[in-house]
């Protein structure tokens, strides 16, 4: 039986019957009222986000609190359960694993599942943005790591996604190789202006990257902390650093540090939609 690959992502609302389904041409992603249960369980319980076009977002939260579930529905690999789920038509997924196929050369991997002219060369033009224009005839067995999710990344971009959805796809690379995929992944969504969705467990990849951070607990989004410091970012600037603490808090890992404003970025509030002690619960 073959089975169609998860980054190759069916079109594009995930809907249960009688539900409107427009997209506002300013959003990218519109969730409303969305539940997700597994048996009696419900992961998604309720859950409400826009994520407008050309946005960063990053989605925190603890484990297993239902992250890699929104994302799979927003990809339109998983059904929610009930309530309205309505996502831009072109999208593209990164994962933790760079999913190759490795019966194939670097760019038919790039290329499968497109039907564009002049398919070849466009995946060739997706790895040379990605730095890979040497790897094209390289088997996925030969690549490094890093070198596998640039790839990955070469495939989400050759489908010119209005939507890429990241799963933690740089959990898995070294200290080093992260911090160059962190500059690219910014290099070409400054390029591209995609809206992106990261899921990420690392507080510091999300305030470095994103323009606003959603913790997700209760199976809702329960904070957000807009984060429109200039880039490029430091990780040592107090701004960042504040709204570290703040995250952790949130997260349960820390006391949650009172957020002193001392700068306009640095003021904008902090929107919590559940109590601090509920999403740390
Ligand atoms: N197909 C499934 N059947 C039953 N339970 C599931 C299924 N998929 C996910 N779950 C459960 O839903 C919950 C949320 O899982 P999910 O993978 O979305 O969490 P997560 O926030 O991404 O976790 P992590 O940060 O550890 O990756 C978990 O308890 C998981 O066991």
């Amino acid at each position: 039986m073959t089975t169609t690959p998860d980054f190759i992502v069916p079109a594009n609302t995930i809907t249960p019957a009688n539900q409107p389904d427009t997209l506002q041409p300013q959003l990218a992603v519109s969730a409303r009222n969305v539940v997700r249960q597994f048996g009696q369980r419900k992961v998604l319980d309720g859950l409400n986000l826009d994520i407008k076009a050309g946005e960063f977002v990053a989605l925190l939260g603890r484990s297993g609190c239902g992250k890699t579930t929104l994302l799979r529905s927003l990809v339109g690999i998983d059904q929610v359960s009930s309530g309205t789920l309505t996502m831009a038509p072109q999208r593209a997924a990164v994962f933790q694993e760079p999913r190759l196929m490795l019966w194939k050369r670097a760019w038919r991997n790039v290329a499968l599942g497109v039907r564009k002219p002049n398919l070849k060369q466009l995946a060739l033009d997706a790895l040379a943005e990605v730095g890979l224009s040497e790897r094209a005839e390289a088997w996925p067995a030969t690549l490094s790591g890093g070198e596998a999710q640039r790839v990955a990344l070469a495939r989400a971009l050759v489908r010119e996604p209005q939507l890429l959805l990241l799963d933690e796809p740089f959990a898995a690379l070294d200290a080093l190789t992260r911090i160059r995929m962190h500059q690219l992944i910014l290099a070409l969504w400054q390029k591209h202006k995609p809206a992106v969705l990261l899921v990420t467990h690392d507080v510091d990849e999300a305030l470095l990257l994103a323009d606003r951070i959603l913790v997700l607990a209760d199976g809702k989004v329960a904070a957000e902390i807009p984060n429109t410091a200039a880039r490029p970012r430091h990780a040592d600037d107090p701004a960042l650093q504040r709204k570290r603490r703040e995250l952790l808090g949130l997260l349960g890992v820390e006391e949650a540090a009172p957020f002193v404003a001392s700068s306009a970025e640095a003021s904008q509030p902090i929107t919590a939609h559940t109590p601090p002690e509920r999403v740390a619960a």
